[in-house]
C-alpha cells in the first residue's frame, strides 16, 4: 500500500484496512469482553450492558465545503450534524439517550452563527427524544462538526445489517432521490420545492419508525441509506449473505424529482446512487408483512434472493439490471465515483 494514496481506494476500502487493524488475530473485537458489535460492520458499534439492554455508538464528522451547500443556514448545518448521528442511532432500531457535539471552527466566526447551530442541532436532538450532553471547541480553518450519539436498545430488539434471508421482502421509509435531485438543482441552479431542498438540508432521523419496526418483531434487518439505496443494498448483501432484486416500479419517489430528473439514467442516479436521504432500508419476514405496514410510511420495494443472484434492479419492462456498487464515497478524488 505504500505510494497509493486514499483517494485511489475511497471510504469503504479504508475502513476494511483499519478495521483489521482493530481486530485482535482471531478475528474478535481487540481489547475487554462485552464488545457485541465492533469497528466496520454496522451503522454503530454495539456494547453489552450485562443486562437485558445494549447500548449503541456511532461519530460522524460533517464540514463547511464538503458537507453544508452554500445554501445552508446554519441552524440547518446543526440539525444536520445531529441527524446524521440520531439517523445510525435508529438504523440499530436504538432509542437515543444523548449527543456529545465538536465543534472546530475559524476564530473569526460570529456567536450568533454559533447559537444559530446549537439551536439546530438541539432541535434535531429534541425531536428525537434526547439531548446535547457535552462537546468540544476547537479553532479549526473549516467549520467542522464531529456528533457522537449513543442509544439503548434491548438485545432481543437490536436490528443489525446482518440477518436478512433469502425471500425477505425489502422495504423503505419515505422517499429516495429528493436528497439527490435538491443537490443537482443547487449544483445546476435550476428551481426545486422547499420540500426537495429540505431532504438534503433538514434529513429527518426516523427514530419512531425504528423503535416501532424493533418492537414489531417482523425485522430480519435494518440499516439507514445515508450513502444511497445501492451502496446500503451492497453493505447489506455483505453482512447477512444475501442478494436483492429491487422493482424499479416500486421506488418511492416525489413527483416533482421525476419531473425533475431530464431521463430516466438520471432518475436512477438520484434514487440509488446520490445519497443523503437517511431514511431506514428493511427486512422483513414475509409471514409478519401485516405487523408493519400500518405503523409507518412504508414501501415495499423488492425481495431478498440467494448472494449468488447478485444485486439487480428489474425495470418496467422486467429486464434485469445490475445495481452497481457505488454512492456517496468521502476520500474519493470526487465524492461520487462511477469505478468502485
Ligand atoms: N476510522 C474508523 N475507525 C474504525 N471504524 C470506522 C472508521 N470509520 C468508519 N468506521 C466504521 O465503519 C462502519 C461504516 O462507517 P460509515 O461512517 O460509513 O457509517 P455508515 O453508517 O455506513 O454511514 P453513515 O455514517 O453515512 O451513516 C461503521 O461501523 C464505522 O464505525
Ligand atoms: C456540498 C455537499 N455535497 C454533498 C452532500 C451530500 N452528502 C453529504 S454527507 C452525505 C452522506 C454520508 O456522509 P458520511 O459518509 O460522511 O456519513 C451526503 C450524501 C452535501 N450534503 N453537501
Ligand atoms: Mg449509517
Amino acid at each position: 500500500m505504500k505510494n497509493t494514496k486514499v483517494s485511489s481506494v475511497g471510504e469503504r476500502a479504508l475502513i476494511s484496512i483499519l478495521s483489521e487493524i482493530f481486530k485482535a488475530p482471531d478475528g474478535r473485537e481487540k481489547g475487554q469482553e462485552g464488545i457485541l458489535i465492533g469497528a466496520g460492520s454496522d451503522d454503530c458499534a454495539v456494547l453489552d450492558l450485562k443486562g437485558e439492554d445494549c447500548l449503541v455508538v456511532t461519530t460522524d464528522m460533517l464540514h463547511r465545503t464538503t458537507d453544508f451547500p452554500e445554501e445552508m443556514t446554519p441552524w440547518q448545518m446543526g440539525w444536520m450534524s445531529a441527524a446524521v448521528n440520531l439517523s445510525d442511532i435508529a438504523a440499530m432500531g436504538a432509542e437515543p439517550i444523548g449527543l456529545v457535539m465538536a465543534i472546530g471552527m475559524p476564530a473569526d466566526t460570529e456567536i450568533a452563527f454559533v447559537e444559530a447551530l446549537a439551536k439546530g442541532m438541539q432541535a434535531c436532538a429534541e425531536f428525537c427524544g434526547t439531548t446535547i450532553i457535552g462537546g468540544d471547541l476547537d479553532t479549526h480553518a473549516e467549520l467542522t462538526i464531529t456528533g457522537t450519539a449513543l442509544g439503548r436498545v434491548k438485545k432481543d430488539q437490536l436490528l443489525l445489517r446482518r440477518g436478512a434471508r433469502p425471500g425477505d421482502l425489502v422495504c423503505v421509509t419515505g422517499y429516495t432521490g429528493s436528497a439527490g435531485a435538491a443537490l443537482e438543482a443547487l449544483q445546476s441552479r435550476k428551481p426545486v420545492s422547499e420540500t426537495v431542498l429540505n431532504a438534503l438540508f433538514e434529513p429527518v432521523p426516523r427514530t419512531k419508525e425504528a423503535r416501532m419496526l424493533a418492537e414489531s418483531g417482523a425485522v430480519t434487518s435494518m440499516m439507514d441509506t445515508s450513502d444511497g439505496l445501492a451502496m446500503s443494498l451492497y453493505d447489506f448483501s455483505r453482512q447477512s449473505r444475501v442478494g436483492f432484486r429491487v422493482r424499479e416500479n416500486a421506488l418511492p419517489i416525489l413527483v416533482e424529482v421525476r419531473k425533475f430528473a431530464s431521463n430516466p439514467d438520471k432518475l436512477r442516479e438520484f434514487a440509488l446512487y446520490t445519497g443523503g436521504d437517511f431514511e431506514l432500508l428493511i427486512t422483513i419476514d414475509p409471514q409478519k408483512i401485516k405487523k408493519v405496514q400500518n405503523i409507518c410510511n412504508l414501501v415495499v420495494i423488492g425481495e431478498c434472493t440467494k448472494y449468488e443472484a447478485g444485486i439487480v434492479l428489474e425495470s418496467p419492462e422486467c429486464n434485469l439490471i445490475t445495481i452497481e456498487q457505488r454512492g456517496y464515497q468521502q476520500l474519493k478524488a470526487e465524492a461520487v465515483d462511477r469505478s468502485s
